[in-house]
């Protein structure tokens, strides 16, 4: 994930000799970008530092990052099910941190990106934080830190499941006897239309589906299938839930 963000941060002309990637493997990232395998005696003055690994590393890291953090660096957390209370308490010489939930998207400038910050931290910080993330698509910052596993599930999950909406809408029109190449070709440029249409409209999706439907017509009965007894959406809920959930459980340490 962090990868993607840097990606496209570069794409947009961040200048790699100001970026520094720690990462196990030391495998290059990108051009100019200095890799390391191991944690600088310091950091330089007003570094923002990435969180990018896995959550349940949060407290190996801190072990070693936290002693060279300063009060003046600024860390921006992407950690799935992280509570920004777990941060303080791994790196309390930090008085900015904001926590963050990007999604896969951001790579081509059309991701989502929830972010949070709490009392403690700069109103200039979260601002800069803010201004980071424009190149990356769409900042929404999240008041109530309570709904941020709800926004993982929406946002930073959501490409999943809609990913998996497109295979099994292309398997669909297989089943129902295209040729395979061409049912994911047409799935796809319609999901993809169907989206810019919506961005561009004034009305809802709801209200847009019911357009497509002539009275009568086939996408009626194909609407009624969908809808029948809120079939679909029962199933994105419980989808939302599950993933929900397994955030909580995350937060728990689970
Ligand atoms: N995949 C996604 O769409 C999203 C992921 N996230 C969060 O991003 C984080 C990473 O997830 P993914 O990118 O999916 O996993 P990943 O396995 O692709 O990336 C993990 C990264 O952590 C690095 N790493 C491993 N051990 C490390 C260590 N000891 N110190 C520093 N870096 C270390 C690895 O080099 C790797 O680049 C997780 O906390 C996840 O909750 C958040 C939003 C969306
Ligand atoms: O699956 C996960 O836990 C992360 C959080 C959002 C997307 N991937």
């Amino acid at each position: 994930m962090a990868g993607q963000m840097l990606a496209r941060w570069l794409a947009c002309g961040l200048d790699p000799a100001r970026v520094t990637v720690l990462r196990p493997s030391g495998r290059a990232v990108a051009d100019g970008v200095r890799v390391v395998t191991d944690y600088p005696a310091s950091l330089p003055a007003g570094s923002t530092v990435l969180l990018g690994m896995k959550p349940y590393q949060l407290a190996d890291v801190a072990a070693s990052l936290a002693p060279i953090c300063a009060a003046d660096t600024r860390l921006v957390s992407i950690l799935a099910g992280t509570p920004i209370a777990d941060l303080r308490r791994h790196f309390p010489m930090v008085s900015d941190i904001v926590r963050a939930i990007p999604n896969l998207p951001v790579g081509i400038g059309g991701g989502v990106i929830a972010l949070c910050a709490d009392q403690a931290t700069s109103a200039t910080a979260y601002d800069a934080v803010d201004a980071l993330m424009a190149p990356l698509g769409l900042a929404e910052r999240i008041l109530d830190e309570g709904q941020f596993n709800e926004v993982t599930a929406l946002s930073g999950c959501g490409p999943a499941f809609l990913f998996r909406f497109i295979d099994a809408f292309a398997r669909a029109g297989e089943a129902i006897g295209l040729p395979t190449e061409q049912a994911a070709r047409m799935a796809l440029a319609t999901v993809c239309g169907s989206a810019d249409m919506a961005k561009q409209a004034a009305d809802s999706p709801g209200v847009l589906a019911d357009r497509v439907a002539s009275p009568g017509g086939m996408t009626r009965q194909g609407l009624n299938v969908l809808d029948a007894d809120d079939r679909l959406l029962k199933l994105m809920i419980d989808t939302l839930a599950a993933a929900r959930d397994r955030g909580e459980d995350m937060a728990r340490g689970g």
